[in-house]
């Protein structure tokens, strides 16, 4: 816990509203960039399996949902390494051939109805998400894929796009 010091000036980031007692080596970024809590706002698409303990347990795909949170972690696992097999070994062609391979996936697989967009969630800022998959979306780079990531809904696999 910092101490206050009665009378001793303090210098304020005016972007991005942080402070500090040292004098600052260099002026402000303007663009608030560098910010300590990352960027304001993300864009991802995501691949979700839901299981019988899921917050909805029905989708466009299945309209009752038994599986078992194991048997879904499983087949987030498999989709998962197939994805990143196919994205290794085929990198080059789906570059040239512009294949969205995620969207491929999510679209056949994800339990979420936006899999109609490829998963494309669209870009969100931080407390419009379940807490798991907001600190997991915020924590990756662009194009970056998440591991398995649990949330009330079932079981994702999140890739950020922006
Ligand atoms: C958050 N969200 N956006 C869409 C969406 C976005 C674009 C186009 C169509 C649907 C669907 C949802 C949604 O909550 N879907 C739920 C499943 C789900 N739960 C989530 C939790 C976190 C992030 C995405 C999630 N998707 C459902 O279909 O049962």
């Amino acid at each position: 816990m910092n101490k206050i010091i009665i009378g001793q000036h303090y210098y304020l980031n005016i972007y991005t509203k942080e402070s500090q007692w040292d004098r600052p080596d260099k002026p402000a970024d303007p663009s608030g960039n560098g910010k300590a809590d990352g960027p304001e706002e993300v864009q991802c698409s995501h691949l979700l399996v839901k299981h019988s303990g899921s917050r909805r347990p029905s989708s466009w795909r299945e309209e009752n949902i038994t599986r078992s949170k194991e048997e879904a972690l499983d087949l987030v696992k498999c989709i998962c390494d197939y994805y990143k097999n196919i994205f290794l070994t085929a990198y080059r062609e789906q570059i040239a051939s512009g294949k969205a391979t995620f969207a491929e996936l999510a679209s056949k697989y994800s339990d979420c109805s936006s899999a109609k967009r490829g998963g494309d969630l669209g870009p969100f800022s931080r407390g419009a998400m379940q807490k798991p998959f907001e600190q997991a979306a915020f924590a990756l780079k662009v194009g970056e894929l998440s591991s398995p990531v649990h949330t009330d809904s079932g079981i994702h696999i999140i890739q950020r796009t922006a």
